[in-house]
């Protein structure tokens, strides 16, 4: 603390415990972010979440199936979520803008081309479009999470042999590339994959640390909590877009943070 006021960069403090040899870094980090921001919560925070206490949820436009729902790490399998001819819109207005999809820089955090995403893909902004608000409002009632805090809607084709290797969609707080995403809204508490095609073979979206696989099922989606309930990323989060063999797999994901999203 006392080094903070007279205006040390924290990272530099951090690198400092470390060459020293007296601390690990990620403990040096959390002392240090302790120190700049107050302790971490060892109380339960708000996470995104679908209510599973029935096997429907009511959103305001659509009444969606429960399908499958695990405790830990909170992962919610949905039906019905978007419609056949909603799923046929999405892929019509985006098929124009796929590129191939980069994934986030460890080292500066920028977007680069990586052989383990071999999807393409295209970012909408929020609200783009009438549809893609009218999804965005459904979303933020299923996972009561409000609008403001989500990521624009990702929308990824995957074509023969692509596939999304295994990955965590939370940003690592101690790699440099990743943590400045976390200035931008905070952590990303939670993920849904909605499909937005059937796939003939393969595609399955995998959790290989539970040994718990999705089949994509044409509006339907996977839902998972990326942290815990106390805010912390959860390790047994690890999942893969498996390799397509056989048809075209299409897939839209909203990643919602922690705070809002601006
Ligand atoms: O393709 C999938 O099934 C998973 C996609 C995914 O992990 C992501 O978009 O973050
Ligand atoms: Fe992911």
């Amino acid at each position: 603390m006392h080094n903070l006021e007279r205006s040390c960069e924290p990272e530099g403090m951090i690198d400092i415990m470390v060459r020293d040899g007296r601390f690990e870094r990620q403990f040096a980090r959390a002392a240090v972010e302790e120190a700049r921001f107050g302790a971490p919560s060892t109380e339960p925070v708000a996470i995104p979440d679908i209510d599973t206490s029935s096997n429907t949820v009511q959103t305001p436009d659509r009444r969606v199936n429960v399908v499958f729902s695990l405790k830990s790490p909170r992962i919610v399998v949905v039906g019905n979520l978007l419609s056949d001819d909603e799923c046929d819109a999405m892929l019509a207005y985006t098929e124009q803008k796929l590129v191939r999809s980069p994934v986030v820089s460890d080292t500066d955090g920028s977007s680069a081309m990586h052989s383990h995403r071999t999807s393409r893909g295209a970012m909408l902004q929020r609200g783009e479009t009438e549809l893609v608000a009218r999804i965005e409002a459904r979303l933020a009632a299923l996972m009561q999470w409000p609008v403001e805090r989500g990521e624009g809607l990702q929308v990824l084709r995957y074509d023969h042999g692509n596939e999304y290797r295994p990955h965590y969609d939370w940003f690592n707080t101690e790699q440099p590339g990743p943590r400045k995403h976390l200035e931008r809204g905070g952590q990303r508490f939670g993920t849904i994959v909605m499909y937005l095609s059937d796939v003939e073979k393969g595609g399955g979206t995998s959790f290989p640390k539970l040994g718990l696989e999705v089949q994509p099922k044409k509006g339907g989606a996977v839902f998972f909590a990326n942290v815990d309930r106390y805010g912390a990323p959860d390790e047994n989060t690890l999942h893969a877009g498996e390799p397509v063999v056989s048809g075209v797999k299409y897939i839209a994901t909203k990643w919602v943070r922690e705070r809002p999203y601006v």
